[in-house]
């Protein structure tokens, strides 16, 4: 599991520990040069004589970066500090000189002793270094972007033809911190070295396609206090290997679980086959169809039962117009269950729009940006598809306040809000996902999840997020492994999901090899 800390618990953390004296930022710099020699030894074979650039700003990030030049200047890196403030960390700027480093500026006025460049010739000097270390902003940036000269800078090294290798300290410089915004120039990152935990925006979009690879670096900070709560958390292997149901001797169909699927219509009938084989090979107990395609349904799945009966979970609104009226009847109908006896639901597609007033966590809605813009603006928010994707959980998050159920919003990262602000944002699939019909597999995913879980969901509601975020994941693995590195069709995806949740589960040793 990787979780997010916010700028103002990491600075909670380091209080205490700055005032008693650890020494926080030579353990954050020497695990950041550590890592900045592993890129030049995989990339150039060898670190003496690589050529690397310190980009460095006015405060402790600043601090980390320079101190990490002057580590590497020690084993034979040609370093050059550009800082882009006239206040910079004192000691590590004169750990660098000490080093053999050297410095110059693109602030205005120049610090002492510092030779000033135009932001240009400092961007040039980037280009041809082998590694660039981005110390410009840490957690201590203010909203709004990268001012001044520094931004001026952010843009032309991140503007440059041949983008050198880019190390982000702590975080790229430019995302908002906490809530993965972009409102400004953002440095790119091919590795980010990041310390104590990750910070939100390394896992939220959009900020979190600015990270590349992200490195937690352990610097002694402990855990959060007793009670508090990760802002953001993205689930790993082992974690939905814990939250997948396995069946055990002793179950039965019923045990593990009934889905009920109202999806597809006339006009859409492949809606209805993916989500049930979706469902179906997810390893639910039992799947069951409701719709007028019934015959198509079971002509691909003949496991499918076609007709009302009990379910632990529900899926509404594949391939469902509302305007369909059969449809329309048995998705209220079935709501009448969801409300009265509890039964879970994922509310898809079409059957967003039937949602009633209000419901409970155990009800899970499954909108892309679009989706939710326009849920949201029936609810009375002022959004569109743009806003929801510059500020995905800020907006999730509305939703879950406005309608009660658990929202996972679906994209290149999926994000999930639910109950008790649980909040995950999941990174698991192949661009190539964003294709049609994916959505009804995953909606088909989670289906079959909630119902193998559906009595725990009543004890914790919090667990519906997490049930969320591993069919997330699981979706996402399942494109990578129906066709690694290349182009994938929904249909290929359910057909992957057996074996990608048999090796979830032997990779996290649940099942015997
Ligand atoms: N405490 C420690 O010992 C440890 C701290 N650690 C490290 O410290 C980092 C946090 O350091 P921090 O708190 O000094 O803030 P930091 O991110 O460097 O930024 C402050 C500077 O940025 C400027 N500035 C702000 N916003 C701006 C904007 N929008 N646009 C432009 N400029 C802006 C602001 O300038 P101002 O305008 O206020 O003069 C000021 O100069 C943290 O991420 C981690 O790397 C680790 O080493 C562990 C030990
Ligand atoms: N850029 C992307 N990278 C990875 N996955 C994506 C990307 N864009 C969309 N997805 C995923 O693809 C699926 C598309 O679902 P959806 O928009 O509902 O399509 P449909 O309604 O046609 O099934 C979602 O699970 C979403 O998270
Ligand atoms: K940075």
């Amino acid at each position: 599991m990787r979780v997010a800390w916010t700028s103002d618990q990491v600075r909670a953390l380091e209080e205490p520990l700055l005032a008693a004296g650890v020494p926080l930022m030579e353990r954050a710099s020497f695990a950041l040069a550590v890592h900045v020699a592993g890129v030049l030894r995989e990339r150039r074979g060898r670190v003496g004589g690589a050529r690397a650039v310190v980009l460095a700003g006015g405060g402790n990030n600043g601090g980390d970066a320079l101190h990490a030049g002057a580590l590497l200047a020690g084993r034979g890196v040609e370093v050059w500090a550009v800082t882009t403030s006239a206040r910079v960390h004192a000691a590590g700027l004169a750990a660098v000189r000490a080093a053999g480093g050297r410095v110059v500026t693109v602030a205005d006025p120049e610090g002492p002793d510092v030779r000033r460049v135009p932001v240009d010739e400092a961007a040039a000097l980037a280009a041809r270094a082998d590694v660039v270390l981005d110390g410009v902003l840490g957690i201590g940036a203010r909203g709004g972007g990268v001012g001044g000269v520094a931004g001026a800078l952010v843009s032309a090294v991140g503007a440059l033809p041949d983008r050198p290798f880019v190390v982000a300290v702590d975080v790229p410089s430019g995302i908002g911190v906490d809530d993965g915004t972009r409102s400004g120039p953002v440095l790119d990152a091919d590795l980010t070295v990041t310390f104590g935990a990750a910070k939100p925006g390394l896992l939220l979009p959009p900020a979190a396609r600015s990270v590349g690879r992200v490195e937690v670096v352990d610097i002694g900070l402990g855990g959060l206090p007793e009670g508090a709560r990760p802002h953001v958390v993205r689930l790993e292997v082992p974690d939905a290997a814990a939250l997948w149901p396995v069946p055990v001797a002793a179950s039965h169909k019923y045990t593990r679980g009934v889905v009920g699927v109202v999806a597809g219509t006339r006009s859409y009938p492949g809606a209805a086959v993916l989500a049930t084989t979706a469902a179906v090979r997810s390893g639910a107990g039992m799947v069951r169809y409701l719709g007028d395609v019934g015959e198509t349904v079971v002509a691909h799945r003949p496991e499918v039962v076609v007709g009302p009966g009990r379910v632990q979970s529900w899926v509404f609104g594949p391939g469902v117009s509302p305007d369909d009226a059969g449809q329309r009847r048995r998705i209220e109908f079935a709501f009448e269950g969801v409300l009265q006896r509890g039964e879970a639901a994922v509310v898809d597609a079409g059957a967003l729009e039937l949602l009633p007033r209000h419901v409970g966590p155990h009800v899970v809605l499954t909108p892309h940006a679009g989706e939710l813009a326009r849920l949201l603006t029936r609810l009375g928010a002022d959004v569109d598809r743009a806003g929801v994707e510059a500020e995905p959980l800020r907006w999730a998050r509305l939703a879950h306040e406005r309608t009660g159920a658990t929202v996972l919003l679906k994209g290149g990262v999926t994000v999930v809000a639910g109950r008790g602000g649980a909040a995950y944002a999941q990174a698991d699939a192949p661009a190539w996902l964003a294709t049609a019909g994916a959505g009804d597999v995953l909606a088909g995913i989670l289906g079959a999840l909630l119902a193998g879980r559906v009595d725990d969901l009543h004890d914790d509601a919090s667990l519906v997020a997490a049930l969320a975020a591993t069919a997330a994941l699981v979706h996402g693995r399942a494109a990578h492994r129906a066709n690694p590195g290349g182009p994938v069709d929904a249909a290929a995806v359910a057909d992957a999901l057996p074996g990608t949740i048999a090796d979830l589960l032997r990779e996290a040793g649940t099942l015997a090899p």
